[in-house]
């Protein structure tokens, strides 16, 4: 079975020579499956997500190695201007389209104004936190919620809630019938994501598992529950992320979307000296999903700065 393999998104060549203290990429791969023994023929789709954290500059030349194509510069002023091209709510805007979050509080006058600030809020509650660069930037959030939005994603999991940035990002997108399982071993901070489901009125669509997510995983699939969730966003232990990924292609149908984030950890996978256990479990993960002919695959870049 060939799975198609897409390619995309930005090349930090030299990765390594640049800052790399300063330095962290994430990264994520769209990927197709096209079969699975268990579960008959299937497809779905991975996409990994990077992020670029403090970049100082960036900066190479035209090269015929990457199609004349510019590699840009990143610098803060390029990311503080691409972050205010996001929309993340805010008073009277309508950032998730059409459809969705905006539809649903717009039932309600008294939950509009203030639920459409709650991303914001969480975010702003999270900066104080201890952890708080884990969670992923205004941008990703945004474009996870795009990407369920264009799929018409009901039935969605994540791994990795932290304070729930992400999760909620998503949540606000599904229909009123849908639901996100939101797995995350740290009590703590699930009170705090739970919080915020509740302020943006999205509770009803969050199903949250206080737990190992690979526990909670497998016992999703042993429920029956396999290839019956249409998207999933991957951001806990990076050494667990193959099993995860074998987790999830059970439980996300044929068509799906698998978003898995950090696969560039902090640009380490691109240098040869870096060689702890982490690292070479990303690059293990990320070779395998070259060779992986269940999936199609997309690598993109996406920049993140820390506050
Ligand atoms: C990078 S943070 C997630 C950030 C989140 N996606 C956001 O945008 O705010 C990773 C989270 O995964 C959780 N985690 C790590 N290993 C886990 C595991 N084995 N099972 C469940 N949660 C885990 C950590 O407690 C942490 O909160």
């Amino acid at each position: 079975m060939t799975g198609s393999v897409i390619h995309g998104g930005w090349v930090f060549p030299q990765l390594s020579s640049f800052v790399p203290g300063r330095l962290c990429t994430r990264y994520a791969a769209i990927a197709t499956a096209n079969a699975r023994r268990s579960f008959g023929r299937r497809k779905s789709y991975l996409f990994t997500t990077n992020c670029v954290n403090n970049v100082a500059a960036v900066t190479v030349a035209s090269d015929h190695n990457y199609g004349n194509k510019q590699v840009i510069s990143i610098t803060p002023r390029v990311y503080d201007y691409l972050l205010s091209n996001v929309r993340e709510p805010s008073v009277g805007s309508s950032w998730f389209f059409p459809t969705g979050l905006y539809d649903t509080l717009n039932t309600s006058k008294e939950r509009d104004s203030s639920a459409l600030q709650v991303l914001r809020e969480l975010r702003e509650e999270t900066a104080t936190m201890h952890g708080s660069q884990m969670q992923v930037s205004p941008d990703q959030a945004q474009l996870l919620a795009m990407l369920v939005q264009i799929l018409g994603a009901k039935r969605c999991i994540e791994v990795g809630v932290y304070t729930g940035y992400s999760s909620l990002a998503v949540a606000l997108v599904l229909p009123d019938s849908g639901i996100l399982v939101a797995c995350e071993r740290d009590k703590n901070s699930l009170e705090v994501a739970k919080k915020y489901y509740d302020r943006a009125g999205v509770s009803h669509k969050v199903d949250v598992r206080h737990g190992l997510a690979a526990d909670t995983l497998n016992s999703m699939i042993e429920n029956g529950e396999g290839c019956s969730y249409d998207f999933a966003f991957v951001d806990a232990e990076k050494r667990m992320y193959q099993d995860y990924f074998e987790l999830l292609l059970k439980l996300v149908r044929a068509g799906g979307l698998i978003v898995i984030d950090n696969v560039l950890w902090h640009g380490k996978v691109a240098d040869p000296l870096v060689n702890d256990k982490k690292t070479e479990s990303i690059r293990s993960f990320n070779r395998a999903l070259m060779e992986d002919e269940r999936v199609s695959i997309s690598m993109v870049c996406l920049l993140a700065k820390r506050t």
